[in-house]
């Protein structure tokens, strides 16, 4: 079994470059499903685990599929007559996979999907997804661990209110939207970055999305969709954990490539707390010399403060002053690291949807395991800072969602280094 070795105690300095965004280039390889003419060719794409499920799931669905991870680009031929089928290997990996039912839906009319059932975060249901498809005219029904969706003819444009914004939903529904006949608005959608980066994806191949990344979505449906080349945003979740790496280590570190606009909610959090974050014309340094200050952080749909980083935030929590309190109101269970996070020292109590903390802890090195692959990040920042060695297991949490973490963070000064049966690489193959 793999693990991270990190010693604490060496201050990070230089720059780290952010990858394309998993979260992005998730729904648009699905996506590209859609189009019937001509070969999707998507750039920027992060050599992860999730690239390599998604594309076996697009595989398996009778498509041509040629991965470079070398050029990061991924070259999809979606032309032949589309299966109808996502089978529960992958679904059971990646959750993200319910994200091809939208675009099969609307090619066959037909979809079967294995249902994705909870995970270490939280139950998350599909319901929001299932009820837009309804209301464009699909008939659901379960069985024998499957969801299926079916509809005579062409799915129908509808107007949708989501009870929660959900990412997932909104993207589904986009992309069932995207060849139905007529307009469907998903009012109450979810607007994070990604979801803008999945519309603009849409357009490029011919079709009619507009307001991405304002509550109220509307897709005038096309009859077809062609090829196109589409690059991929930078992901603002890399860029966050290596800010928060910075920081924690009272380094100077720029984060090239990230984009100021997708990060408001963290980069003000961060400053609140007394870290220096500033705009350069590659990306966003940061520098932390004084103490930090506790802070409250609320995680909310974007804009609000991504639950994604959540325990990241956690770990630098750890070595500010006071106390601050972390409330999870996305997820119902995403503080499975706290337990992980007591046993390096660190001084904090669960109160239903809240942690409180009461800071600084006095970290320590020691074994720990990653409970999913934001907390595989943040286990191992806490050990930057902790006095003597972390061990951090369960690394295929953190193939999931980071390229070469370990390998970035020995470059910016860490003492790190990855060891174990298998190489990062060949781990990204057996997850
Ligand atoms: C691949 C990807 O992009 N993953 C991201 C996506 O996940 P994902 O798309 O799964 O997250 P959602 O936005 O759908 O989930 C948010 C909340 O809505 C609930 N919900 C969702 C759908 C539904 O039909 N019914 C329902 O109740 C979920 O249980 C959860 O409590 O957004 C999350 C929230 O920013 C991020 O943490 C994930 O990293
Ligand atoms: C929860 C996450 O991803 P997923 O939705 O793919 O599980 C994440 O990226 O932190």
């Amino acid at each position: 079994m793999d693990k991270i070795v990190v010693k604490g105690g060496q201050t990070l300095k230089g720059k780290v470059r952010v990858e394309g965004a998993k979260n992005a280039v998730l729904p648009v390889l699905a996506a590209a499903l859609l189009a019937t003419k001509g070969i999707n060719t998507i750039k920027d794409v992060p050599t992860l685990a999730d690239v390599l499920t998604i594309n076996e799931v697009l595989k398996s669905l009778n498509t041509k599929v040629k991965y470079s991870p070398e050029d990061n680009e991924v070259i999809i031929d979606s032309q032949e007559p589309l299966s109808s089928e996502a089978q529960f290997e992958y679904v059971r990996k990646m959750r993200a996979s319910i994200l091809v039912m939208g675009p099969i839906l609307a090619r066959n009319g037909f979809a079967r999907v294995a249902l994705p059932g909870g995970c270490a975060i939280g139950s998350r249901p599909i319901d929001q997804h299932l009820k837009g498809f309804e209301a464009m005219g699909a008939v659901i029904s379960f069985g024998h661990g499957f969801v299926e969706a079916k509809t005579n003819g062409r799915l129908k444009g509808a107007k949708i209110y989501l009870d929660v914004p959900s990412v997932g939903a909104t993207e589904n529904i986009m992309t069932a939207a995207a060849l139905a006949d007529g307009i469907t608005t998903i009012e109450n959608a979810a607007k994070e970055p990604e979801i803008v980066d999945l519309a603009n994806f849409i357009n490029e191949m011919g079709g009619k999305v507009k307001g991405a990344g304002t509550d109220t979505i509307r897709i005038e449906g096309v009859s077809e969709l062609h090829g196109t080349e589409h690059h991929i945003i930078p992901d603002r979740i890399e860029a966050g954990t290596f800010m928060v790496a910075a920081a924690i280590t009272k380094g100077d570190v720029l984060i090239e490539n990230a984009v100021p606009e997708h990060m408001t909610a963290l980069v003000s959090k961060m400053q609140e707390m007394g870290v220096e974050v500033t705009e350069e014309e590659q990306g966003l340094r940061v520098r932390s010399t004084g103490p930090l200050k506790s802070v409250d952080i609320k995680t909310m749909p974007h804009p609000g403060f991504p639950t994604d980083m959540q325990s990241q935030m956690m770990a630098l929590m750890m070595t500010a002053h006071g106390t601050g309190i972390i409330t999870e109101t996305v997820f119902e269970n995403r503080f499975m690291h706290v337990e992980e996070f007591r046993r390096m020292n660190g001084n904090m109590k669960i109160e239903g949807r809240s942690v409180i903390m009461e800071s600084p802890s006095n970290l320590q090195g020691a074994e720990v395991a990653a409970t999913d692959l934001r907390a595989a990040a943040a286990l191992i920042i806490a050990g930057l800072v902790a006095e003597g060695i972390t061990r951090v297991t369960e690394l295929y949490h953190l193939d999931r969602g980071y390229v070469n973490f370990d390998k970035k963070l020995a470059a910016l000064g860490a003492d790190i280094e990855r060891i174990g049966t298998e190489s990062s690489e060949k781990s990204i193959q057996l997850v």
